[in-house]
């Protein structure tokens, strides 16, 4: 699998700084609140593990599956519920974990969600961000790092549900497109 990658992007210890940054930042904003963290499924769970670790706060957590690329490498432009959070989001600050931001559209269907039953505050904490890949208008709270208009794979990031499981960030070799 390794054998995959063209290039690396962001190092482990990159990762591993930026979600140290992202968790102090959020223990200082959120220390009296108690908010609830929503993984996006599947891309954000390795984030997410690592971030909830990092922050010293009373939160409680809850997951959501949303999904628009079926695999592939290009939004299929349509935003559908695969799971619904369990937890009553009225009156509640909602951080939501992501982990990529490209055209936006997967937060604006969640965060549409959330604000029509009532959450107190939606803020978005996302370790990549694509700002030349927008759509719509859609914009994260806190960033670990913009990320050039490529896709990538690792921690998280898939191409055809595999890559997930690479601990750094990467692109893949342009032959894998066409295998
Ligand atoms: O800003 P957008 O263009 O909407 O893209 C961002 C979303 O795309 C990916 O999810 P995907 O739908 O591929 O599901 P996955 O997390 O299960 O891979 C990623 O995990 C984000 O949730
Ligand atoms: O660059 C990307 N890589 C993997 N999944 C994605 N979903 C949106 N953009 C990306």
């Amino acid at each position: 699998m390794n054998d995959d990658i063209e290039r690396v992007l962001y190092s482990q210890e990159d990762i591993a700084a930026a979600v140290r940054r992202l968790g102090k930042q959020l223990s200082n904003d959120y220390r009296d609140k108690k908010p609830l963290v929503v993984c996006v499924l599947t891309g954000a769970v390795l984030f997410m593990s690592d971030i909830i670790r990092q922050m010293d706060i009373y939160l409680d957590i809850d997951f959501v599956d949303v999904s628009s690329y079926k695999g592939g490498t290009a939004s299929t432009g349509k935003v559908e519920l695969i799971r619904d959070l369990d937890s009553d989001v009225s009156g509640r600050d909602i951080i939501f974990v992501e982990d990529i931001i490209d055209t936006g559209r997967t937060l604006q269907f969640l965060e549409d969600l959330v604000s029509d039953r009532g959450a107190n505050s939606i803020k978005v904490c996302t370790i990549f961000d694509k700002p030349e890949g927008r759509v719509v208008s859609a914009k994260a709270d806190y960033v670990g790092f913009n990320v050039p208009n490529e896709f990538i794979v690792g921690y998280g990031l898939d191409y055809k549900g595999f890559y997930r499981n690479l601990p750094y960030i990467g692109i893949l070799k342009p032959s894998i497109y066409s295998a």
